[in-house]
């Protein structure tokens, strides 16, 4: 069997976690987690049949994962006012009855990185399509997940971490993904280092906002649903107050009267009490022995009650009887039994007649469920769990059958003196509906633009650098040119001057002589080297170089000194066209030459003086025949040669030249 590949074997090293995932959850609670999981299985699925060249399908399965997560960002991101959550609970109960979106729900941390572990899958990694920022974000995300799950920082308002299992599983996948595709990242040689850094930066940034005002909005939300559940607590107690009130003006009206009330008209009068304040288990009067001789109204429960002594039959309000009965001022129990069997409070409010005699008191019963009854009627219970308790006595509650959100609100209600709480937990449901939706866009948004970002600084850099391609291209073209012109330059100089002596040549020479036609005199002096061959056999080339150099230099000092032009004819011979030069002046031209060079120190290896010998012509007038008059000076030099070297001759002037 052959091995697999090492990204396949990762890749399928993420089947582990996933499948300790789905053993560890139990049931239905977990329903987002396993629903996280099975995702990611589809998406390894996707990155093995990827891998494996089966694109078509890999595709196919990505698009449905990211369909679905999609609309669960849809979920997170949408506004209430947009996307109700009764919405979203209604397509959820359209998958499953009793189904809620909270319970199905993948975290949202987790669907961000679901999201993009699926557009790294489709995208094969490639960081031109933002791959290594992809992953990196990847990374961001479970950090910050993990991070939330030990620090305890996640509230489960929003549920932004998915479990550890399905963290890892993620995780292993992202490295399945990054060994096949890091390697290329360094073969493209993106500066992914430059690319990255900023967009990183950005993504860091977004997580800590999103966090910061995640915790701020949902405290927010918190310090205002105990804001509302105070103001219900306050509305209640007041409305039970004014109720007292009410009650204790029908105690009054009983000072009225000289003999305890007859059964008659005590319900008559206590009739449109007890119906207004249905809280009121009943109203009795108590005689000033503490006997229950009338009761309204007349029921199957209150009647057990007549006829008792309450001293005897209710020790627990023995005190506020007898505060009622022997002090004359109003009387109240704790929670306690009631005769009827359920919690309740009586008052009991002294009816004492104008000569201070007590005619009894009037019990005022309230029941404690018939009042729990009456305040949860005040909220949607459907959204709000409520518990009426006294201490750590839970007297009645009412929970909604969906799921609580995290914050219990305990708040006091003063029950006819008596203090009560009241726990009001809103459901989870309701809390995500108000729950602000500007951390998520902002998250969501901050990883968009982080994901541009680094689109933009990549072309940027790209540009940049085929930028700098050009410009070194073009450098190098610039100095190819600058060169060639020198080589240019030099070529043309070799071609009108004589390397050693630096002299024109003879090309250069004859082009003055033409550029002179016109001017008249027109002299031409030949000067060659006495014995010179002597210096090269007995003092060697070198020596004979360095002496024409110094030749060189000599006749061109005279002879430009007199606006003529020295070059190098070639061999030891030197020629000079001295334009608008006569007869004499080229003769002591000529002679300063000689004399110069006489003087110059330069000898001959037996001591002997170098000398030259000098031919001269002048071209008078008439058109200029330049083998006539080189040959002329030739002549003139030959003659000088002849004549024992070291001396000046001159040609005939020249005015009408005959062809040679
Ligand atoms: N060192 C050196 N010698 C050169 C150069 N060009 C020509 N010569 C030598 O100049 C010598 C010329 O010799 P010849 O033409 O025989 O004449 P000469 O020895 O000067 O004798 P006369 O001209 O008759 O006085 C030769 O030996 C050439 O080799 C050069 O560039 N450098």
């Amino acid at each position: 069997m052959s091995m697999l590949p090492p990204a396949s074997l990762v890749v399928s090293l993420a089947i582990a976690p996933l499948t300790l995932g789905l053993l560890s959850q139990d049931g239905a609670g977990r329903l987002h987690e396993l629903l996280t999981l099975c995702l990611a299985g589809m998406l390894i699925l996707a990155q093995l049949l990827m891998l494996w060249g089966a694109r078509a399908l890999a595709k196919g399965l990505v698009s449905i994962v990211l369909f679905t997560l999609v609309l669960v960002l849809g979920s997170y991101v949408l506004p209430e006012y947009w996307v109700p959550m009764a919405i979203w609970d209604a397509l959820s109960h359209g998958l499953a009855a009793g189904l809620s979106l909270e319970a199905w729900r993948p975290a949202l941390l987790a669907t961000l990185s679901l999201i993009l572990i699926a557009v790294l899958i489709v995208t094969r990694s490639q960081p031109a399509r933002g791959g290594p920022l992809l992953s990196i974000m990847v990374l961001c995300l479970l950090a910050m997940q993990q991070l939330l799950n030990y620090t305890n920082l996640e509230t489960s308002l929003i549920r932004a971490s998915a479990g550890t299992w399905t963290t890892l599983t993620i995780a292993v996948l992202l490295a399945g993904l990054g060994v096949s595709s890091v390697p290329s990242w360094h073969s493209r040689a993106v500066p992914l280092k430059r690319v990255l850094s900023p967009p990183l930066f950005l993504v860091v940034l977004t997580l800590l906002l999103w966090h910061h005002q995640k915790s701020i909005t949902e405290q927010g939300l918190a310090h205002q649903t105990q804001a509302q559940a105070q103001q219900l607590g306050d509305r209640l107690t007041r409305e039970i107050q004014d109720h007292l009130a009410a009650v204790e003006r029908f105690a009054s009206i009983w000072t009225l009267f000289d003999s305890p009330p007859t059964q008659e008209e005590w319900s008559r009068q206590a009739e449109p009490y007890h119906r207004d304040f249905r809280f009121l288990l009943n109203m009795a009067f108590v005689d000033p022995d503490s006997h229950i001789t009338r009761v309204h109204p007349i029921n199957e429960i209150n009647r057990q009650a007549l006829g008792a002594r309450l001293f005897d039959a209710q020790p627990a309000g023995r005190e506020a009887v007898s505060r009622a009965l022997h002090e004359h001022r109003i009387g109240r129990t704790e929670v306690i039994m009631l005769l009827q069997g359920v919690p309740g409070i009586i008052h009991y409010l002294p009816i004492t007649l104008e000569d201070e005699r007590i005619l009894g008191a009037v019990a005022m019963v309230i029941s404690l469920p018939v009042l729990a009854e009456r305040l949860f009627s005040e909220v949607d219970t459907q959204a709000i769990g409520l518990a009426l308790s006294q201490g750590d006595r839970t007297l009645a509650s009412q929970f909604p059958e969906i799921s609580l959100g995290p914050w219990q609100h305990e708040i006091l209600l003063d029950v006819a003196g008596t203090p009560l709480g009241l726990t009001v937990q809103p459901s989870h449901a309701q809390l995500i509906a108000r729950l602000p939706r500007h951390p998520v866009v902002s998250l969501v948004t901050g990883l968009t633009l982080a994901y541009l970002l680094y689109l933009v600084l990549l072309g940027y850099t790209r540009l940049e650098r085929r930028h700098r391609q050009v410009h070194a291209a073009n450098t190098g073209l610039r100095r190819e040119i600058r060169t060639r012109n020198q080589l240019q330059k030099e070529i043309e100089w070799l071609a009108r001057h004589d390397e050693l002596t630096k002299l024109p040549n003879r090309r250069l020479f004859m082009e003055t002589l033409e550029a002179n036609a016109e001017a008249r005199p027109l002299s031409v002096m030949i000067c060659d080297v006495d014995h010179f061959k002597r210096i090269n056999d007995h003092q060697g080339h070198l020596i004979g170089d360095r002496y024409l150099k110094r030749l060189g230099n000599i006749g061109r000092e005279v002879v430009e000194m007199h606006g003529g032009l020295f070059a190098r004819y070639g061999g030891e011979e030197f020629v000079a066209c001295l334009p608008r030069v006569d007869t004499a002046q080229a003769e002591s031209i000529a002679e300063t030459l000689r004399h110069r060079l006489q003087e110059s120190g330069l000898s001959h290896h037996d001591g002997q003086r170098l000398t030259a010998s000098f031919g001269v012509v002048t071209l008078q007038d008439g058109p200029l025949e330049i083998a006539t008059v080189m040959q002329a000076a030739d002549e003139a030099l030959y003659r000088a040669k002849a004549a024992g070297r070291n001396q000046v001759r001159t040609a005939p002037t020249l005015s009408v030249i005959e062809s040679p």
